[in-house]
């Protein structure tokens, strides 16, 4: 048995009550209880019952998973202005009782959210509701951190709430999420594959090495998009589990609005802070996995001596050093990249670690580094031109940064590809490549192929 506090929620939020009448405000109201174990998928699937928007969250080592169910705060921002964000939940945490008697470290209030990849771009019908930056925090939040399980309760109290109903509709909720049904999965089926202009996306690297050997350019990274149609409604529960089960060393996310779900596995850390220890991940040039153990590592050592590669990463750490220097006492990174192996590909990585400076957030630093040259180019100004003026699709949230920050701006986010935006029976997969000097179209969508793989085997696909 684990030890619980009694959990007194009509108390705190009475409490919370007479602070919000005598600050005259709302009070955020923040419980955080520990409860028995629950499988986070479990209490995901549970969510549909109650009909309010999901997350969900796994660290790449999956020590970490977050699930959100409903939408206590949205903070939201069309221009995805990190400045007004911080600010809002600044002024969010200014009014609040938070009851936390764990006083841990990813429990309590967390705003979890997504940034546009390009703010200025128009959103389209396809993103629709995804709008700007957007972070909710969750009326139900659990948090499973190893073999620990804890519940966040979050709820704005008034001075004309009635508590009474308040309290009795929270505490119905909780119970229908704690003590869920093993979850049962609905089947994907994949009735229709689209591949959206694969003969212009060749023409399209063409132009680009074309621009490379001719303007002040030297990487641009050029993406896909893959649509597909379902027989039935895509069960969003069934996804995550395959990609948790299937994707090591992968975050597994999963935003929901209303019945849009951005979802995804993707192996790269933008970055992630506690307690000023900052870490970031480079991570760009890839190549397939092999079929032995043999031909795995002979593709590996191709990897790591391949011009084309070493170049197409090496703008991603040279500007990922500066930008961390820039804000950070010390900046630890290795001078050659190593091999990141996933289940479909393996790419060369290279870890930064570093000690920020006093004053500095997690949304400054991400704010510093998105785009990076591994999503967007080098320079960072022209290869964004070139994607506003010439790629053949919108990309809303795919290519950038997904993840969360609690009240010290403690937090991770990870750049959001190896995603997929689905609408009940239809999605849209995204995948990418830096293309460089010398670059091959038909190697380059090949490469786009393979990153299409997860999602796709995921969602009941293939190729
Ligand atoms: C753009 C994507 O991936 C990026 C591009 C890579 C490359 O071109 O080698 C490798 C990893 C990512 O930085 C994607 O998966 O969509
Ligand atoms: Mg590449």
């Amino acid at each position: 048995m684990i030890e619980t506090k009694d959990l007194d929620i009509d108390g705190v939020l009475q409490a919370a009550q007479k602070q919000s009448i005598g600050k005259a405000a709302p009070t955020f109201v923040s419980i955080t209880e520990q409860i028995a174990w629950i499988d986070p998928i479990q209490f995901f699937q549970a969510g549909k019952g109650l009909q309010e928007n999901r997350m969900f969250w796994s660290s790449a080592d999956q020590s970490t998973q977050f699930v959100g169910i409903g939408d206590a705060v949205l903070l939201q921002n069309q221009d995805g202005s990190y400045h007004q964000l911080t600010n809002e939940w600044e002024q969010v945490l200014k009014n609040s009782w938070v009851d936390n008697p764990y006083d841990q470290y990813k429990t309590g209030p967390i705003a979890f959210g997504g940034f546009p990849f390009d703010s200025d771009e128009k959103v389209n019908e396809l993103w629709k509701g995804f709008e700007g930056s957007q972070f909710r925090v969750p009326t139900f939040l659990l948090t499973v951190e190893n073999d620990s399980a804890f519940l966040t309760t979050t709820v704005y109290v008034k001075e004309e709430s009635n508590i009474d109903e308040l309290s009795a509709d929270l505490v119905t909720k909780r119970n229908q999420l704690i003590h869920a049904p093993e979850p049962i999965f609905q089947k994907n089926a994949i009735v229709l594959k689209h591949e959206v202009d694969p003969v212009q996306w060749r023409e399209l690297v063409v132009k680009v090495t074309d621009t490379i050997e001719q303007d002040d350019v030297d990487k641009i990274v050029l993406a896909r998009e893959l649509q597909i149609e379902f027989e039935d409604i895509c069960d969003i529960g069934q996804v995550l589990n395959t990609l948790k089960n299937t994707q090591e060393h992968s975050f597994v996310f999963a935003w929901e609005k209303d019945d849009v779900c951005f979802v995804g596995a993707t192996p790269e850390r933008l970055v992630k802070v506690d307690n000023q220890q900052l870490f970031s991940t480079c991570l760009a040039g890839t190549s397939p996995r092999g079929k032995s153990l043999k031909e795995d590592n002979w593709y590996g050592q191709q990897l790591l001596n391949d011009q084309k590669n070493r170049e197409e990463h090496q703008f991603v750490v040279d500007m990922i050093k500066s930008a961390v220097h820039s804000c950070a006492k010390y900046v630890e990174i290795p001078d050659q990249p190593s091999l990141y192996r996933l289940k479909n590909l393996q790419h060369l990585y290279t870890p930064v670690k570093a000690e920020l400076k006093k004053g500095y957030t997690l949304l400054d630093v991400v704010e510093k580094l998105h785009p990076t040259p591994a999503l967007c180019g080098f320079p960072r100004e022209s290869s964004l031109a070139f994607i506003r003026k010439f790629e053949l699709l919108e990309r809303g949230w795919y290519g950038a940064p997904i993840g969360w920050f609690d009240q010290h701006f403690n937090g991770e986010f990870a750049v959001a590809i190896r995603s997929a935006l689905i609408d009940q029976d239809k999605a849209s997969l995204f995948a990418g490549c830096g293309v460089v000097k010398g670059s091959d179209p038909e190697i380059e969508y090949q490469e786009t192929n393979i990153k299409f793989t997860p999602m796709l085997q995921a969602l009941g696909g293939s190729l």
